[in-house]
């Protein structure tokens, strides 16, 4: 019952998504209707012409100018139809694009720590495959849902004007099919559900092998891994099985209604034809018809899996739309540029927690002043990131705000601010040197990369790559120690010329000369500028304005300690 409930939401979702194509489905389902019309045209007029050759010794002969007329409506039978489909595949081409754009804002607008509650690797699944299982459903299944309607009835239309026994066993055999469809549908249905799960969990098992294989080898446990996939894939591939079973199953029953059906008039007509009591037009007529009458439910049923199949991973996909939107992120980009740079950020008794229930900062009050280096510091844990994060509007206060004032103490906008972050595991993207760099300002010139290159102690190692900054630097930077990586993403942000640039650990996995090099810059470039920066980095501490002490998730200013030089 609840999974019905569920599948309801999913089908007005997916209803709703249909709004957005509505043209080109309207326009696949009037061609397959014209296309329907057509045939019957063609049969009507075929059995005419094979009436009129065989019992009236009229052969037709291609001067005739209603054999044109029926050439004609082949043609155009076989045309509409064509159109037909392609107007279905534009509207399901159509939908899975604009739902992978919805559901990657969806992401972005979350941000990055409520998507970090799916796996990495069932976000991969869901945005390919997931969202590549909803165009047969509009390609494919509503056109055919709608003709399933059209044609039959027009075809028993058809048939009521010739003969009333044939229309009786159309009549009740026609319904048997949708019947027949809805009983097996909740089967399949939970079937196709199981088969999205193990597909996700597949997903993410690949992923996590292939992230963590330098890890898995080192413990020696890449066999066990591969073990793990293995019986993921199997237990996939059980599943898809059941699936194709009651699919196969599915059709020959439908098959075998449908053969029947059609044997069934035409045993009728055929006794009747030897009594005398019925004519060779009219079951000529109606046996031509008859297979087109079950057609378009053999094809509905044939589609019926895509629906299927679309409704289960509509249930996945309602995992992203279903993430909280950070409100800070949601306006972002609607809201302009603040014109007057932030003279302080302050969090006004902020409460925050990952779960909704443990909280991670407890009534947090503190400043980050402009012109100032404000340092975090304290214990591995005690919540340093996530003040970070909440600075950033990737985690939601709980109870508490994060405000911005300006030079004469007017609030601005926080989301107008311009802001720089360095995590802890800076991101590089598969490009060059100078790639990555421009992320942070994409119209800088040569010259910008290289002075916010020098100012990260970058500069040195960058020119030592065999092409400078047009260097490739692999996946993920795989090709740059973790120091270098970080040093790239610190004259990124510095690139993008930051309100308050944020940085997490910008000196760790630093040689001690280059962390208090990387230390001068940082502390040279709180010129115009919010930086406020976590460490457990003495040298950074050293050359802070102001150190703020965290501990199980409060915030205390700390003394400030004697400032380290390079040697
Ligand atoms: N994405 C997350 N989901 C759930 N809990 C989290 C998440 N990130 C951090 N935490 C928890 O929040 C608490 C504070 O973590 P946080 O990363 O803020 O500490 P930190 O002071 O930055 O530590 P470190 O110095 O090791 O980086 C920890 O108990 C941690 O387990």
């Amino acid at each position: 019952m609840a999974g019905s409930t569920i599948h309801q939401q999913e089908g007005r979702k997916v209803a709703g998504l249909a709004r957005r194509v509505r043209g080109w489905l309207l326009l696949s389902v009037a061609l397959g209707g014209l296309s329907a019309v057509c045939l019957v045209v063609v049969f009507v007029g075929l059995a005419q012409l094979v009436d009129n050759a065989a019992f009236h010794g009229q052969v037709p002969s291609l001067s005739t100018q209603w054999v044109w007329v029926l050439l004609g409506c082949l043609a155009a039978t076989i045309t509409t139809q064509f159109l037909s489909d392609m107007a279905g595949t534009q509207a399901g081409l159509r939908v899975v694009s604009s739902v992978r754009q919805d559901a990657l804002e969806h992401l972005a607008k979350a941000g990055p720590v409520a998507t970090s509650r799916l796996p990495a690797g069932e976000v991969l699944t869901l945005l390919s495959d997931g969202v590549e299982a909803l165009e047969p459903y509009f390609a494919r299944y509503m056109p055919a849902a709608a003709r399933m309607v059209v044609q039959p009835l027009l075809i028993l239309a058809v048939v009521a004007g010739v003969d009333g026994w044939s229309l009786l066993i159309l009549l009740c055999t026609g319904p048997l099919v949708p019947v027949f469809m809805v009983l097996v549908g909740y089967r399949a249905q939970a079937l196709m559900d199981q088969q999205w799960v193990r597909m996700t969990l597949l997903g993410g098992g690949f992923l996590d092998a292939l992230r963590g294989l330098k890890t898995l080898r080192l413990f020696g446990r890449t066999a066990d891994s591969l073990e793990r996939i293995a019986r993921m894939a199997d237990a996939h591939r059980k599943v898809t099985l059941s699936v194709m079973k009651v699919a196969f199953l599915t059709s020959a029953s439908l098959e075998f209604f449908a053969s029947l059906s059609i044997a069934m008039v035409a045993v009728v007509f055929g006794t009747r034809l030897l009594a005398g009591t019925a004519d060779f037009r009219s079951a000529f007529l109606v046996l031509l018809l008859a297979p087109e009458y079950f057609m378009p439910l053999r094809n509905f049923s044939a589609s019926y899996h895509a629906r299927q199949n679309a409704l289960a991973s509509m249930t996945r996909l309602m995992d992203i739309f279903a993430l909280p939107i950070s409100p800070r992120q949601a306006e972002e980009g609607a809201q302009p540029l603040q014109s007057e740079a932030a003279d302080k950020l302050c969090c006004d008794s902020v409460f925050a927690s990952y779960d909704g229930q443990t909280a991670v900062l407890q009534n947090v009050t503190c400043c980050f002043a402009r012109n100032r280096l404000t340092v975090l510091e304290g214990a591995s844990g005690a919540g340093k990131s996530s003040l970070l994060a909440v600075v950033l509007g990737f985690l939601q206060p709980s109870a508490g705000h994060v405000a911005a004032y300006g030079r004469n103490g007017q609030a601005l906008c926080v989301a107008g601010l311009r802001m720089a972050w360095v995590p802890q595991r800076p991101l590089l993207v598969f490009g060059t040197v100078a790639d990555n760099l421009r992320l942070g300002a994409p119209d800088a010139d040569t010259e910008a990369l290289r002075r916010v290159a020098a100012q990260a102690d970058a500069l040195s190692f960058i020119m030592a790559l065999p092409q400078g900054f047009d260097t490739p630097l692999g996946e993920r930077g795989s090709k740059l120690s973790g120091g270098q990586v970080r040093r790239l993403a610190l004259a990124r942000a510095l690139l993008r010329d930051p309100d308050v640039l944020v940085l997490d650990e910008p000196t760790a996995g630093l040689d001690p000369a280059s962390a208090l090099r990387v230390a001068d810059a940082i502390r040279g470039c709180t010129i115009g500028r919010i930086v406020i920066a976590a460490t457990h980095h003495s040298a950074l501490t050293a050359r802070a304005d102001t150190v703020l002490h965290v501990s199980g998730g409060r915030v205390v200013q700390a003394p400030m300690p004697a400032v380290e030089t390079v040697a």
